[in-house]
């Protein structure tokens, strides 16, 4: 257990894995720490090395003053990475973590080696719908929206396959503080990256759960096509959260798109023209 003060706010972070092997950091979804990732941890660390953080207001990050964007969000990460000496890393981030991921593609394109988007969207719900959750969790506590909020999160087949491990899940949840997880739905609520991502030239991969009630497939599909360099994958049986359901497909996806070889980028170097120009010719097997 480790923490770092980064952008004036402490970070609970995590490293775990293979120190040199391909760099990734995760950045988590709404309600939830990095307790999500560790099925995909199990599977990916002997060959990766992996830092996982809770984002402000989660887990065991501190709650900050002041609600804060999305951007503000991806400076802490970046942050974070200077703290733990990485320059460039691949990024994969779940839902609002997507959002965090493709605002530092935009805005830091040098310490993006690859970006993975699962279950995320450039634009997340309606700011009426951010506002009702604000006001509902604000006043009455993150626990009056835990049974609706896992009902999106999680298929009917987990539910009843695995009911201590969703009430767990559920905990999780509704342990988050208020303030942190009503401030971070502000972020969700102000930002609109439909435009912004045209810019990221990351290879990127772009999963989604095919059963994911909050951001369902086609949104998430949409997010795919504004992206340059973007692969679209589904996985099966799976709702908001595939890293804990379907932990082998995930790693499975991760695994095969972190290790396709291109080269000097891997670790933040320039990309070969080879490569993009297969890029362009979309020959690249991620990019069909
Ligand atoms: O809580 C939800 O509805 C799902 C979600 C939206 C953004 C996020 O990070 O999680």
């Amino acid at each position: 257990m480790s923490f770092a003060r980064t952008n004036g706010v402490v970070l609970h972070y995590r490293r775990l894995g293979r120190s040199a092997g391909p760099r990734i950091v995760f950045a988590n979804s709404l309600g939830s720490d990095l307790a999500i990732w560790d099925d995909v941890a199990d599977e990916l660390g002997r060959d990766f090395d992996l830092l996982f953080y809770d984002k402000r207001g989660h887990g065991l990050s501190e709650v900050a003053p002041a609600p804060r964007g999305i951007a503000d969000h991806a400076d802490d990460l970046a942050g974070l990475l200077d703290h733990v000496g990485w320059g460039s890393a691949a990024v994969c981030g779940l839902s609002v973590g997507g959002l965090i991921a493709m605002d530092m593609a935009v805005r830091a394109p040098e310490r993006v080696t690859r970006l993975v988007l699962m279950d995320t969207a450039a634009r997340i719900g309606t700011p009426e719908a951010w506002n009702a959750r604000i006001e509902a969790v604000l006043h009455q506590g993150v626990a009056a929206i835990g049974d609706q909020i896992m009902e999106r999160w999680f298929s009917f087949a987990y539910r009843d396959a695995e009911p201590d491990a969703f009430a767990g899940w559920q905990r999780m949840l509704e342990r988050t503080p208020a303030k942190g997880y009503a401030d971070t739905c502000r972020a969700l609520r102000d930002a609109d990256l439909t435009g912004a991502i045209a810019r990221i030239v990351a290879p990127t991969l772009v999963i989604a759960g095919d059963e994911d009630l909050s951001t369902p497939p086609e949104l998430v599909a949409d997010t795919a096509r504004r992206i340059p360099a973007a692969a679209f994958r589904t996985i099966a049986g799976a709702g908001h959260l595939p890293c804990i359901e379907r932990p082998g497909d995930v790693s499975g996806l991760l695994r095969d798109f972190l290790s396709q070889r291109l080269p000097a980028a891997e670790q933040g170097g320039p990309r070969p023209r080879a490569y993009d120009k297969e890029r362009q010719d979309g020959r690249h097997s991620l990019f069909r």
